[in-house]
């Protein structure tokens, strides 16, 4: 276990970010500070230092300088927003082992303080080859952020676990929770990665011309059929073939699908000759598949052929502790697409995300984003750019419903505790429970 002082004047995202680090086995020190920071480092001692370039009453090189006039074997990480790379780079040659811009994927936290703390090591012990990735390269997928929140952690192991197989997976979810990217990340972490991945939406199919599109057609073999065409199955031969909605396939198309998987071998239409196909199968789902089975709408021996391995993506009510970090990615694409520089959000506007229920998910979330971020004139973005229905949403009823959840009890009440400014009864009232029950709450869980 390393220790880490993490300097970061943002609460929120500096407890997400304790979290996630004491999650991987580091003990962390929080200071908000740098006048906090530089007491915090000369009477204890640290493994690494992550600090915001930005703080409250100086920046992170102050801090950095005052560091390595006490232990320069100390690393430190500067942790920058979009605008301020360039000052980053600078404090790398004043002795910063890294800088991260954020957004950031917590993957790329984990390779650089796996880096920091190498680095810190090898100073350590006489000079070895490093086999360390370069300074500040992520091993994640780009485009892609894993998030940090329990349901994502279980998201990803099961990602990590199947994508190397070769199983059919049955990826379920509400609309716009990622499936498509789950799919995509599966393929991109096996072994056919470098292979086609097709993506067919199967709702977007007539079905009198399903057959045409999986399995291609012959010229002249019906009306309509001006050229050869290669169906999806073809194309995706030796990669993946990624079925989205597959609910939605008429019992013919379901049939046909079900030969061609257990024969492994398509026919275009209007052609004599076989092809012999190998491709890995992805499926998803946002309606209850087995209900269609049950219901006689769905077949079951071709669901169980889907269903070698289920991933359940979780929605974006249940990956609370992701928000921020979503919003951030999105706000990154967007400052992209839109050639914008906005560096973030209000905390009126953080507040009323995290107050959402997002049914969209994360599409909504990125559209949000990105229309917010066309509208903003300035550095950041206010809550006037949102539209109505965002701050207008009722204050979420989740967390007197969770409040009986034992494992998220605790968690819960300090986050009530911090919003209700440590008053008791109106933290008791939020909660929906009784004042008393909430001291006997806090003495259980030795909170007072
Ligand atoms: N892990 C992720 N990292 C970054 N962006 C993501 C991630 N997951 C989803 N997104 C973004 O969220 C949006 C919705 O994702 P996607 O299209 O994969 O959802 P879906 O569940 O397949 O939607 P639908 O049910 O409508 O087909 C897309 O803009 C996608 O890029």
């Amino acid at each position: 276990m390393s220790a880490i002082l993490l300097v970061e004047d943002d609460v929120s995202f500096s407890e997400m970010l304790r979290r996630f680090l004491e999650r991987h086995q580091h003990s962390v020190t929080l200071s908000y500070t740098l006048e906090d920071a530089k007491t915090k480092v000369n009477i204890s001692s640290f493994d690494l230092v992550f600090a915001d370039l930005r703080l409250p009453d100086g920046d992170g090189i102050a801090l950095l300088n005052h560091i390595k006039t006490k232990d320069a074997s100390v690393p430190v990480v500067l942790m920058t927003g979009y605008a301020e790379v360039s000052t980053a780079v600078k404090a790398m040659k004043e002795g910063a082992f890294d800088y991260i811009s954020k957004p950031f994927n917590p993957e790329e936290v984990l390779q650089v303080v796996k880096n920091a703390l190498k680095e810190k090591q090898d100073l350590k012990k006489p000079k070895e080859d490093s086999t360390t990735a370069p300074k500040g390269q992520s091993t994640a997928t780009p485009g892609f952020v894993s998030g940090i929140s329990a349901a994502s952690k279980v998201l990803h192991d099961h990602i990590n676990l199947v994508a190397p197989t070769s199983m059919s997976v049955l990826i379920s979810g509400e609309s716009g929770t990622g499936k498509e990217v789950v799919a995509k990340a599966i393929h991109l972490k096996s072994s056919r990665k470098n292979r086609p991945f097709i993506a067919v939406d199967c709702g977007a199919i007539p079905k009198e011309i399903a057959s045409s599109e999986f399995f291609g057609h012959k010229k002249g073999s019906f009306t309509g059929a001006i050229n050869d065409k290669i169906g999806h199955f073809e194309a995706a031969n030796h990669g993946t073939l990624f079925l989205d909605e597959v609910g939605n396939l008429s019992y013919e198309n379901q049939i046909q699908l079900l030969r061609a998987l257990q024969e492994r071998k398509v026919k275009p239409i209007g052609s004599n000759d076989e092809i012999e196909v190998d491709i890995r199968l992805l499926t998803a789902t946002n309606e209850d598949l087995l209900k269609a089975v049950e219901q006689g709408d769905f077949r079951e021996d071709l669901y169980h052929r889907l269903n070698e391995f289920f991933i359940k993506v979780p929605n974006l009510q249940e990956r609370q502790d992701d928000l921020i970090l979503y919003a951030d990615f999105f706000l990154e694409n967007a400052n992209q697409q839109l050639n914008k520089a906005i560096i973030g959000f209000s905390s009126e506007v953080l507040k009323i995300f995290q107050n959402y229920t997002w049914p969209g998910n994360l599409r909504e979330l990125s559209n949000v984003i990105k229309r917010a971020t066309l509208l903003t004139t300035g550095e950041v973005i206010h809550k006037e750019v949102l539209p109505p229905e965002l701050s207008a949403a009722p204050a979420k009823e989740t967390e007197t419903a969770s409040f009986s959840a034992k494992s998220n009890e605790k968690d819960l009440i300090i986050k009530v505790l911090e919003e209700a400014n440590n008053n008791k009864t109106k933290a008791a009232k939020l909660l929906n429970v009784s004042r008393k029950t909430l001291y006997n709450k806090l003495k259980e869980y030795n909170l007072e």
